[in-house]
């Protein structure tokens, strides 16, 4: 039998009414055991045109709901089949659409979105099976990049199951050198932005330069005297040797040197009576004078130097990054200066920085591959991307992911500017311009969507449904297969102290038959550990599968920074049976049009909603949330508000931080708590008698009465008496951060640890 991966078989596979090629028939068997339990026609293509006769049909042009209840019943067997962490190959039930993708031979950058189960990893994998037996490339040749250990693990038989062997797979992070630190999430946001790579560029380019070739000048002119002979090279020349042309800057300080001892050797012949002196540009190379101007004006640099000073010297930092970060992302990068280089604790951002700086230093760069194959691409941060497409200059990758699943430090809104940083790299360019500048119009990639869910009962994608809409509203949720009945959803809310215990035995309940079990928790909570279950983060379980699900606390997974919803929704679409949430927060609101309505019957949503003049109430909401959106903009309050959430968090309280309007909100022992952060400057009185207004503002857009409020600021408040006033005339307390911890009156309250009061 042809194997699946021959051009025969893989056209006998697509060909459709419109394009039946030699097809006749195409017919799939369901078979047990040799016995053929039912078929159906897929393509049946009249003989002759114009003959009648058999029926004319073509999957291509079945309505869509037909479509899939088609597919339900005939894959029905193969999706009910127990999940045990590892993947299997599809070849037995591909699709057409997916073999389509599969043997794509479109050249450039092929991205393929689909919602959670579309079988985008399946397809990847397939493809790479196709390249190597088509002989498009060779093993070698590619890479495939996934977005853990867990999920290689999980996926590292269906290459070998598809015959093919030796292709690397490697998880994103290895690829570049071991961080030796973590950065807090401010400085991550901006090391890992587009913009950073300008400020790298800047960061060599402001070494030496023009404004150091001034101090070598005399008279308007580099001059020496040279056994003898007055050499003397005029500004202007110089500045001409300097200019940066296309290369690497360790090449543009070879040219340098090399353009000054070319026209100190002419001036030495025109001065000199010696004029066939052979050994003269040698010496001439050697001397101090030269030697010093060529370290002052080109010095020698290496990535670890440029960005450590980067890093730890304000000014130069300043000189770089103006007009390419504003001041409070500055101040996100600097860090104290470790004595000696062998001890900076460069984080992963900074490997990513030091991969390109190396690149503009020398113009060298990591191994490079002809094919790249991407999975849970929508999480690379644009300094990544610009890292793989390093990798492969041929612009040749199978890029996979789904918007609505983002859960990095970048989220791209669509897929053009990731595609166009792959397909337009042709190496040097990518350092010289922007992004935007180099890629405008670039043709080198191609979308196509996956559109039919083949892991997630369809009850549980309803479920999940809001949250892609939020997420992502312009990409096309699936369609799924599997039915799921009405057990496939159960949604628990049990007391505080009883969510631990009630996940662990749901997920004893669960297991038995062979039947995979996974307990996902949010950040941070350690104490549940579980024989029958896997137990692990929601960034953990990206692009695994497990037949039964229970998930701890949305509402916190929901509130982690960055991207916190996007892990959710992962985390809600990893099952193939059933899906339990297990809570006593109250569910984010993406998940339940109802959480307005329960909050109803508590302190903050009662008074007064009625008798709002409802437009004009909807007019100061909007102008509200318009600013409070401005305000979260700003890295040092999103800093400081969700240092408060993770100490909320710790105190086993369940913040909510994604009210439109409100900072944070929490229950705590002592009643319900209400806290306006400030960011940058917040310090100051002026910026809190602000906030004290905004907090009023708030509480009423809320509907009604806090416990507790609390403004919080960045550090100590500027005017000692700030505290007193806030307490004595709004009954409003002032806490703040305070290095590594917290200080205020009552801030055993506010962080929720006693049942006290302070108003
Ligand atoms: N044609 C098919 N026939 C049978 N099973 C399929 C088919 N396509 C995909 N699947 C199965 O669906 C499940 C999901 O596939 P896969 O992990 O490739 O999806 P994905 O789109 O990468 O998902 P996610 O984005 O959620 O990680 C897998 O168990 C896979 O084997």
């Amino acid at each position: 039998m042809a194997s699946w991966q021959t051009p025969r078989v893989v056209q006998w596979m697509t060909a459709t009414l419109n394009e039946p090629g030699e097809v006749r028939l195409r017919r799939r068997l369901a078979c047990q055991g040799g016995i053929v339990r039912k078929y159906y026609d897929e393509l049946v293509v009249p003989r002759s045109s114009g003959e009648d006769g058999q029926a004319v049909a073509s999957v291509a042009d079945e309505p869509p709901a037909r479509r899939i209840e088609r597919l339900r019943d005939f894959l029905l067997e193969d999706l009910e089949r127990a999940r045990d962490g590892r993947m299997r190959d599809i070849v037995e039930t591909i699709q057409r659409e997916q073999l389509m993708l599969v043997a794509d031979r479109r050249n450039g950058v092929l991205v393929i979105q689909g919602g959670p189960g579309t079988g985008k990893t399946a397809v990847g994998l397939h493809r790479v099976s196709w390249l190597l037996y088509n002989n498009i490339f060779r093993r070698g040749d590619m890479l495939v990049v996934g977005p853990h250990r867990g999920f290689l693990e999980h996926v590292r038989e269906v290459l070998p199951r598809l015959g093919t062997h030796g292709v690397t797979l490697v998880e994103r992070d290895r690829l570049w050198d071991e961080p030796r630190g973590v950065d807090p999430l401010p400085a991550r946001l901006v090391k890992s932005s587009a913009r950073m790579a300008t400020v790298l560029r800047r960061g060599i380019e402001q070494q030496g330069g023009t404004r150091a070739l001034t101090r070598h000048l005399k008279d308007g002119a580099f001059a020496f005297v040279f056994e003898g002979a007055f050499l003397s090279v005029p500004q202007a020349d110089l500045e001409k040797f300097l200019a940066w042309e296309s290369g690497a800057y360790n090449a543009q300080r070879l040219a340098f040197g090399t353009r000054l001892v070319d026209a100190l050797t002419a001036a030495y012949h025109d001065a000199s009576s010696r004029r066939h002196d052979s050994g003269v540009r040698k010496r001439i190379e050697r001397h101090p004078q030269v030697k010093r101007i060529v370290n002052s004006v080109r010095p020698r640099l290496s990535a670890e130097q440029v960005l450590r000073d980067l890093l730890t010297d304000a000014e130069f930092l300043r000189r770089a990054a103006t007009g390419v970060l504003d001041d409070g992302e500055q101040a996100a990068l600097l860090r104290e200066r470790r004595e000696r280089m062998t001890e900076e604790p460069w984080s992963l951002e900074d490997q990513i920085c030091l991969e390109e700086l190396r690149h503009l230093l020398n113009g060298d760069g990591p191994p490079r591959y002809r094919h790249l194959v991407v999975d849970e691409a929508q999480d690379l941060t644009p300094m990544q991307a610009r890292s793989l497409a390093r990798r492969c200059p041929s612009g040749s990758l199978t890029v996979l992911g789904d918007l609505a699943q983002s859960s990095g430090l970048h989220r791209w809104n669509d897929w053009s500017e990731l595609s166009q940083v792959f397909a337009g790299v042709d190496g040097w360019h990518l350092e010289q311009l922007e992004l935007s500048q180099v890629f405008a119009g670039v043709d080198g990639w191609h979308l196509e969507q996956l559109t039919i869910g083949y892991r997630v009962p369809r009850e549980v994608m309803d479920f999940a449904a809001p949250l892609a809409r939020v997420l992502a509203p312009n990409t096309r949720f699936p369609e799924s297969v599997r039915p799921g009945g009405e057990e496939a959803v159960t949604v628990l809310r049990v007391a505080a102290d009883e969510v631990d215990g009630t996940a662990v035995s749901r997920a004893a309940e669960l297991s038995g038959d062979g039947r995979s079990v996974a307990v996902i928790v949010p950040d941070g909570v350690t104490g549940i550990g579980s024989d029958d279950a896997r137990v692990l983060r929601a960034d953990e379980c990206r692009g695994l599968e497990f037949d039964h699900v229970v998930l701890v606390e949305p509402a916190a997974i929901a509130s982690q920074e960055p991207g916190g919803l996007g892990e959710l929704y992962v985390a809600l679409t990893r099952c193939t049976q059933s899906l339990t949430i297990v809570h006593h927060s109250p569910l984010p609101r993406e998940l339940d049009p109802t959480t307005e309505a329960t909050l109803e019957d508590e302190p903050m949503t009662t008074a007064g909603a009625e008798s709002r003049d409802e437009s004009g109430f909807q007019a100061f909401l909007d102008d509200l949330e318009r600013s409070v959106r401005e305000e979260r903009e700003c890295h040092v309050h999103e800093s400081v508000r969700y240092s408060l959430v993770s100490a909320l968090f710790a105190a086993r309280l369940a913040p909510v931080t994604d009210s439109p309007t409100a900072d944070i909100v929490c229950e705590g022992p002592a009643g319900r708590m209400l806290y306006e952060v400030l960011g940058e400057g917040g310090h100051a009185y002026p910026a809190i008698r602000q906030a004290v207004l905004r907090l009023m503002e708030v509480q009423y857009a809320e509907g009604g009465q806090a416990d507790h409020r609390f403004v919080v600021l960045p550090r100590e408040p500027e005017q000692p008496w700030a505290a007193d006033v806030l307490r004595d005339a709004f009954g409003i307390a002032l806490i703040w951060r305070d290095g590594g911890s917290w200080s205020g009156e009552g801030i055993g309250i506010a962080l929720g640890r006693e049942a006290g009061g302070v108003e």
